[in-house]
């Protein structure tokens, strides 16, 4: 069943936390598959069960049900022959505040027994190596979010997962986080990274998966959600949309006039070839066609009805009313 060939699985996986107003399910039958190498997105709504599901992975959360594997090994159970692979950045990591960020890093590469020389490589890798040497008490949050990447580093992990890395930060530690993670992945890094900034995700991430209220809604190559979202759809420029109609109807395309003027849209184009060559065939010229683009805010928008999961409704969803006194472990 979990074969090895990804980086990361869940089947049926689910949690439910008792809460002092019932049950709540936070994660409700999910399943996940994440190829190995590259950047895989895991997006959802507030609420929808994305930190769970990290936690869950690494051991942080005990499940309510199903099962998870890590590198091909089953987790929790096989979790310590996995773990000196695996990377991780799911809350705020504790550093002493009056080290510099690369003592912080010598401390724990001497930790966890890794030589003193990596450190400097992981804090190159996350472009931090200007301010290494400062006191990780005056780090802006980007360079913590850095630091802490790169102490995911120190182990070299073949997979590193991230929960919302770019979290607080402004556009400039949005795009050196962003250019930190598509830089592991093109070394052949697997990451999973949760994100509600859905423009870097497309930017950076080959893969996707979106949740909605504990469920997987949509999971593949960005590229092929991105068309299989478009339909095909394309719009075709022509000084009389009336003639193009006359010929694309029954020739079997999904056709109608639309705004501005002079403008045909055809929905379901497997083949722009051969559109225009019925258009062409039939003294129709073509002054543009365009296949329609939809991104990645668009589809999730789409697929999760559009707003945040309700933040205080009991027994569904929302952050808020979290408490640690009611986690169920
Ligand atoms: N410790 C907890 N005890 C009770 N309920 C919890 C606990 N942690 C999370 N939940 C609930 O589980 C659901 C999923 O929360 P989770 O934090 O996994 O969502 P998320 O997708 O990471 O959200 P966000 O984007 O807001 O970080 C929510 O309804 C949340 O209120």
């Amino acid at each position: 069943m979990h074969t090895g060939e990804l980086a990361v699985e869940a089947q049926g996986l689910r949690k439910v936390y008792r809460t002092t107003r019932g049950p709540r399910i936070a994660v409700d039958g999910l399943d996940l598959a994440v190829p190995r190498g590259g950047v895989h997105g895991f997006l959802g709504p507030n609420g929808s069960g994305k930190t769970t599901t990290l936690r869950m992975l690494l051991g942080l959360a005990r499940p309510t049900g199903g099962t998870m594997a890590l590198l091909g090994q089953r987790v929790p159970d096989r979790l310590p022959q996995v773990v000196h692979r695996v990377g991780a950045v799911v809350e705020s990591p504790k550093f002493s505040p009056g080290l510099t960020g690369r003592q912080n890093l010598l401390l724990l590469a001497r930790a966890v027994g890794v030589a003193d020389s990596r450190v400097d490589a992981a804090v190159e890798t996350v472009g931090l190596t200007e301010r290494a040497r400062d006191r990780y008490r005056g780090y802006s949050l980007g360079m913590r979010q850095r630091l802490a990447i790169a102490a995911t580093l120190l182990r070299d992990p073949d997979l590193l997962v991230l929960d919302e890395p770019t979290n607080g930060l402004d556009p400039a530690g949005i795009r050196s986080v962003r250019d930190t993670v598509r830089d592991l992945g093109e070394r052949g890094v697997t990451v999973l990274v949760s994100s509600h900034v859905l423009a870097e995700v497309q930017q950076v991430c080959t893969g996707v998966t979106i949740l909605d209220r504990g469920r997987v809604v949509a999971t593949g190559p960005v590229a092929e959600l991105l068309s299989e979202a478009a339909g095909g759809r394309h719009e075709v420029l022509v000084d009389d949309p009336e003639a193009a109609l006359r010929l694309l109807l029954p020739a079997g395309y999904a056709a109608r006039a639309a705004d501005p003027p002079g403008t045909v849209v055809v929905d379901g184009v497997a083949d722009p070839a051969a559109l225009t060559r019925t258009l062409g065939e039939g003294g129709v010229w073509l002054r543009g066609l365009r296949r329609e683009q939809v991104d990645l805010e668009s589809v999730f928008l789409g697929l999760t009805g559009g707003s945040p999961a309700p933040l205080a409704r009991p027994g569904t969803g929302g952050s808020a009313g979290r408490t640690t006194t009611e986690e169920q472990r």
